[in-house]
């Protein structure tokens, strides 16, 4: 390990090669930990003693040397209690590689919305709490604390990792500009993603920080609720969350979306709280979502939540003309409306796929770095 004098670039650690390869047992598959968007993941013990999550990039991801270490530089820089940390990266030949802490407890996908089989962690109610503010701490460091600020682009719940004492952690911040631009980051789970796209974004290609800020409304509905934002296994009716939180909210039902998990041990109005902020971050207008710092103090109970305040959220079913086959087997959906959803794509009873050709037209949509809402 060495570190790289480029100029203007001072503090990312340089891995070699053959270090990583050791530390993953030459990238065995026995290691491989995860596979998302941006390649594969490996758990491996650096030299230093210190495990790792060793993220391998695409072939695609061919940049510069001196381009890719300098948006290395600036995510190392950025250090929170609620990031991932980065500790380095390894740019020998065509291979790019980051380095991060290795988090012990995986992704909030794989464990509290991964079914029970998955795990046996159990997030009690203060449990999830500590988990929503965390993320919004997180989210509200790279808002508003970081210069240039930060939009993550992909707030969910598989990029929210839990460390051994369930402190969550955001990864992949920073990562879309690590992708040249005629390679869009195509998620492994494009339809998994939908449901955490504001309309203005999946729609018109409008990137704000108040797009990261409706996902974080939607994750922080499936925590309280432990359930995915989309669930074809569940009845027509409550297939989609928010729409399901809009329609209890309008009845002054909200509690009955709690994880039933929990067997009652929670606090009600707490919970309803919780549920008021997913809803006013998830707002149709993305003027009228509220900051992250707004949210982490309105979480915390430093600022009140106004009612009154709240209006419909932008539902992704106002975009798409839902067709159920109620005798088949699956439910069909064709987007329409948009450009984008050109194609039609199907839930089926046990996930969301998405034919490959919607995925890729939806992964290439226009980005425009917008801030004039
Ligand atoms: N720092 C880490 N510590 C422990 N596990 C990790 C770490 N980073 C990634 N992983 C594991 O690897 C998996 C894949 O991660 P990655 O961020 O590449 O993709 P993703 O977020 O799951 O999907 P996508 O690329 O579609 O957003 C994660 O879900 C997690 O299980």
């Amino acid at each position: 390990m060495y570190f790289v004098y480029i100029s203007g670039i001072h503090n990312v650690k340089i891995y070699t090669y053959k270090e990583l390869r050791n530390a993953t047992e030459d990238f065995s598959p026995v290691n491989k930990i995860g596979e998302g968007g941006f390649g594969s993941v490996y758990k491996g013990r650096l030299k230093d003693g210190k495990v790792a999550a060793i993220k391998v990039l695409s072939a695609e991801s061919r940049q510069g040397v001196k381009e890719f270490l300098t948006e290395i530089n600036v995510i190392s820089e950025i250090q929170h209690e609620n990031l991932v940390k980065l500790y380095g990266c390894c740019v020998e030949k065509d291979n790019r590689i980051l380095v991060y802490n290795y988090l012990e407890n995986n992704s909030l996908s794989q464990t509290l919305l991964g079914g029970r089989h998955h795990n046996n962690i159990y997030f009690d109610w203060r449990t999830r709490c500590r988990i929503c503010i965390g993320v919004a701490r997180g989210l509200a460091f790279l808002h508003e604390e970081v210069r240039p600020h930060i939009v993550h682009r992909d707030i969910k719940a598989s990029n929210i990792l839990l460390d051994k004492d369930l402190t969550p952690k955001i990864s992949d911040f920073g990562l879309a500009k690590l992708i040249p631009a005629n390679m869009t980051h195509v998620s492994t789970r494009v339809a998994g993603t939908i449901g955490y796209l504001a309309p203005e974004y999946a729609i018109g290609g409008k990137l704000t920080r108040k797009a990261d800020i409706y996902s974080f409304g939607v994750l922080l509905v499936e925590i309280i609720s432990g359930r995915c934002n989309t669930s074809s296994r569940l009845p027509v009716e409550e297939q989609f969350l928010l729409e399901r939180t809009w329609e209890l909210y309008e009845r002054k039902e909200l509690v009955g979306l709690v994880d039933v998990s929990l067997n009652g041990e929670f606090d009600a109005e707490q919970a309803s709280k919780f549920l008021k902020i997913g809803l006013l971050c998830t707002q149709e207008s993305p003027k009228l979502r509220p900051s992250m710092s707004s949210v982490v103090k309105m979480l915390t109970g430093k600022m009140d939540v106004d009612d009154s305040k709240i209006t419909k959220p932008a539902l992704i079913s106002d975009f798409m003309d839902l067709k159920v086959r109620r005798s088949g087997e699956t439910t069909s959906t064709d987007m329409k409306n948009s450009s984008l959803y050109n194609t039609t794509s199907t839930l089926d009873n046990h996930d969301t796929t998405m034919s490959s050709a919607t995925a890729t037209s939806f992964a290439n949509f226009a980005v425009r770095y917008d801030e004039s809402f």
